[in-house]
């Protein structure tokens, strides 16, 4: 076991997705069975009972890896020596509200979380947003922090590629293990493009698939796409163990690496590949190297993929635009 533990900071921790993470990430899911964690608990003054209440829960899983749990309620404290910062605390969308509705009410949370991690996390901070608009917050918590390279600051948008690995199998009526290199493009919004023109199922690719124009068009995307929206109607409230697991998935990869042969889909500071302009936290198809998100590159892009690509895209400058206009960035 390496001795040092490393310092995890979860905001919203008394909120669902909370809930759903903080276990995992104690009993050595998020980065390995030989890596101890220490908890760092950042909520609003509100949920710090809570946020309390959870911490006893842990203490009585006696994890062998949990190293101990502190809570907080500002965040310069909340991010000091945080290696990994998983950014949930948001306001959820609730039913009939669209991600732009949340834009300045979240704006406010993400400015001030990035300048403490600036000022006080540890150098190889890796940050991951999931709280909503996880894309335009991922671009406001990273414009507050000048000193941290940006490519540390991602969105998720891993629980829509496992939603959409998970459609995918079901209709080709495989195991998820067996469809790789699909892609998520965009914001983590209705906009999204899931995209299968790059996807391989049991090693070929999935052209059953894309040449059902009106499956892909009619079923597959918007499933895909408003599969929040289906969840928050069906349960009552929005995805929480689906999300947590993302995160999960999304950070272990990160540290661990990608498998060889796929890749997965992360929210990345562009660097102006695909056309999507530089600094947009837009997801693309990404692997993961020696501890770092690389962009798949050469992929080529037909005018079906490049119309919904540019579409969400658009949609994140309008974000971004709107997130100016407020002096959030
Ligand atoms: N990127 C993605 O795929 C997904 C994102 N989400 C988003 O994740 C966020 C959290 O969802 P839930 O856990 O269901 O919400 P929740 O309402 O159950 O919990 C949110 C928690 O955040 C706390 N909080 C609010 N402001 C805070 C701040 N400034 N600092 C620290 N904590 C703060 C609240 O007190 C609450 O405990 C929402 O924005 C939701 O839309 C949800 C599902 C998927
Ligand atoms: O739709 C929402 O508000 C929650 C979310 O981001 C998701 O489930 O993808």
């Amino acid at each position: 076991m390496s001795p040092t533990p490393v310092n995890v900071t979860v905001t919203g921790a008394a909120g669902q997705i909370g809930y759903a993470l903080l276990f995992r990430i104690a009993s050595g899911q998020l980065l390995g069975p030989d890596t101890p964690v220490r908890l760092r608990l950042l909520e609003i003054p509100q949920g710090v009972k809570a946020a309390e209440g959870t911490a006893m829960e842990l203490d009585d899983c006696a994890f062998p890896l949990l190293a101990g749990i502190d809570i907080f309620d500002n965040p310069t404290e909340g991010f000091e020596g945080t290696n990994i910062g998983l950014l949930v605390g948001a306001r959820p969308r609730t039913k009939g509200m669209e991600r732009g509705d949340l834009l300045e009410a979240n704006g406010g949370i993400f400015g001030p979380q990035g300048a403490a991690i600036n000022a006080g996390a540890a150098d190889d901070v890796r940050i991951l947003v999931v709280g909503n608009p996880a894309n335009t917050n991922a671009l406001i918590a990273s414009s507050h922090a000048p000193d941290v390279p940006a490519d540390r600051f991602t969105a998720m948008t891993r629980l829509d590629h496992n939603r959409a690995l998970s459609q995918v199998a079901t209709k080709a009526g495989v195991s998820v293990a067996e469809v790789r290199r699909l892609t998520i493009w965009g914001n983590h919004s209705a906009t999204q493009y899931p995209d299968l023109f790059h996807a391989e199922i049991a090693g070929a690719p999935a052209t059953a698939l894309t040449d059902d124009t009106s499956w892909l068009t009619d079923d597959f995307i918007p499933t895909v796409a408003t599969r929040g929206a289906a969840i928050i109607e069906a349960r009552g409230a929005s995805s929480a163990a689906s999300a947590a697991n993302a995160a999960v998935d999304h950070v272990h990869d990160w540290v661990h690496g990608t498998p060889e042969g796929d890749w997965t889909s992360a929210g990345l500071v562009s660097d102006g590949s695909y056309g999507v302009p530089e600094g947009l936290v837009s997801s693309f198809p990404v692997v993961s190297r020696d501890g770092r998100w690389e962009i798949v590159q050469g992929l080529e892009i037909g005018d079906f993929s490049r119309e919904r690509i540019d579409a969400s895209v658009r949609e994140l400058v309008e974000e971004r635009d709107a997130v100016r206009s407020l002096g959030l960035v």
